[in-house]
This record gives C-alpha cells, structure tokens and sequence, in this order.
C-alpha cells in the first residue's frame, strides 16, 4: 500500500505520517527533508538559493546528510522553499522519491506534492491543514524546546510566507488533490489525528476495492 501525505508546514503530516507508518508496518519518507538538504548545502557550498543552476549543483548530497539536525531549523525550512520552486531542483530529487515510492511493500511519503506529482495512483492520499496561527503556535513550542530563539509572530511571518511561495508557485504547487480525503487537525489532539487519518485510510481502501 501507498499512502501520501500532503499539506502546509507544521499542519501534522509529519506526526500523522510517522504514526501511519508504525500502525502499517512501512516505510517513511519525509520529502521536505530532501528539499531542506539542498538549501542546507547551497548555503555551506557559499552558493545562491535564487540561482537555479547553483540550486542544482547542491542537489547530489548522500544518505548521511538526511540526519543532519540543522535541517530541522526554521532558516533552513525557508531556504528549502525557496530552491524546491526551481523545477531543475524537483526533477533531480523526482526519481529518489518514486524510487522510494516504489518498493515492494509499499511506503509513506509525507511532502507537498505527493499524491498530485510523486504518486497519483497513490492507494489513499490525505491531505493535512490547520489554521496558521494554529500552526504557528506548534511550530514555535517545537523550536523552543529545541533551544530556538523566534518569537511566535516571526514563525506566523514564515509560515505565511512559505504558504504562500509553496502554492503560488508554477511547478509542483502546494494543492489539495481531487482525490484525497481532508483532515483537519486545527482541534484535534496527536491522538485523535492519528485515530482520524486511519479511518480515511481505511475508508479509501474500501472504496478502491469495492470497484
Ligand atoms: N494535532 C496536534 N495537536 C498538537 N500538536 C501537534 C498536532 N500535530 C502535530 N503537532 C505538533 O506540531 C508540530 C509540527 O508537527 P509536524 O507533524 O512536524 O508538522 P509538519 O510535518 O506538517 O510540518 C510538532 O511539534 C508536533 O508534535
Ligand atoms: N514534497 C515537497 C516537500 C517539501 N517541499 C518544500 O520544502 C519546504 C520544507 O518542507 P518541510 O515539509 O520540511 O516543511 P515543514 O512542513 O516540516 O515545515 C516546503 O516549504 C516546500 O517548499 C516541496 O516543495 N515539496
């Protein structure tokens, strides 16, 4: 089975995401992380984030830099928006995530084009939202505890910011899939999310094998 799932920054995919993989069994793919390990080294190559063929030179890095825990900081999540709109950077990072999608067994791929782009023919595909401010607060109680300095209103800023560049862009826009089920977590604790998401799966898989 394959599952995706798609929606804006700090909205749960990732948390939902992780939680399905454990109650199916599968392996997880967080794309956002590939798009935050370019970012990550056109920075420290000394190279332009604006500059689609820099942007490109950055994209062959290797397994090891996905653990790298500067690729969860908030720059890095901003930078990460900024190459992931040159669509040279999404065909250089395409066939690693079908690859991935791929496996015998199946996957779970957590991003923003997923089930759009990555795995149309996904067997369920959910897409995550929450209000901003909602998001923004999550967000800020991450980075606090991770010793970050941002105020709330700098991480609303972000949020706002990257919500904005990731579906306004030309290629790969951050957009709901006719297909996938909406799951709102605005008001919805970790638990009853994930409760949430496996009823939608299952309801999707229903469906496809009834016809
Ligand atoms: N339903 C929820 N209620 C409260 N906090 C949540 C909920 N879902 C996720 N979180 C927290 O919000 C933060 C962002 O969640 P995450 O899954 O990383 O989002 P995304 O992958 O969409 O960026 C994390 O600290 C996570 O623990
Ligand atoms: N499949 C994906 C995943 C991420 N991205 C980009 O990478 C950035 C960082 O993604 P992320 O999933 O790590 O961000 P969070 O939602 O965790 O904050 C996003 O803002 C998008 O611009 C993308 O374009 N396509």
């Amino acid at each position: 089975m394959i599952i995706a799932v798609d929606g804006p920054a700090a909205s749960g995919k990732g948390t939902i995401a992780r939680a399905l993989a454990k109650h199916y069994g599968l392996p997880y793919l967080d794309t956002g992380l590939l798009y935050r390990a370019v970012a990550l080294n056109v920075a420290r190559m000394g190279l332009d984030l604006e500059q689609e063929a820099d942007a490109v030179a950055a994209c062959d890095f290797d397994d090891a830099m996905m653990t790298d825990p500067a690729l969860r900081d908030d720059d890095v999540g901003a930078m990460a928006s900024i190459v992931s709109a040159h669509p040279l950077v999404r065909a250089a990072l395409m066939q690693r995530q079908k690859r991935f999608a791929a496996q015998a067994g199946g996957a779970i791929l957590d991003g923003r084009d997923i089930g759009t782009v990555i795995v149309p023919d996904a067997d369920a595909k959910l897409f995550v939202k929450a209000t901003p401010n909602i998001r923004a607060q999550r967000r800020h109680a991450e980075l606090q505890a991770r010793g970050g300095t941002a105020s709330k209103d700098r991480v609303l800023a972000d949020i706002r910011a990257r919500d904005a560049r990731d579906s306004g862009r030309s290629i790969a826009p951050l957009v709901m899939a006719p297909d996938a089920a909406l799951l709102d977590t605005s008001f919805l604790s970790i638990e009853a999310s994930v409760q949430r998401a496996v009823a939608l799966v299952e309801a999707q898989r229903a469906k496809k094998a009834s016809g």
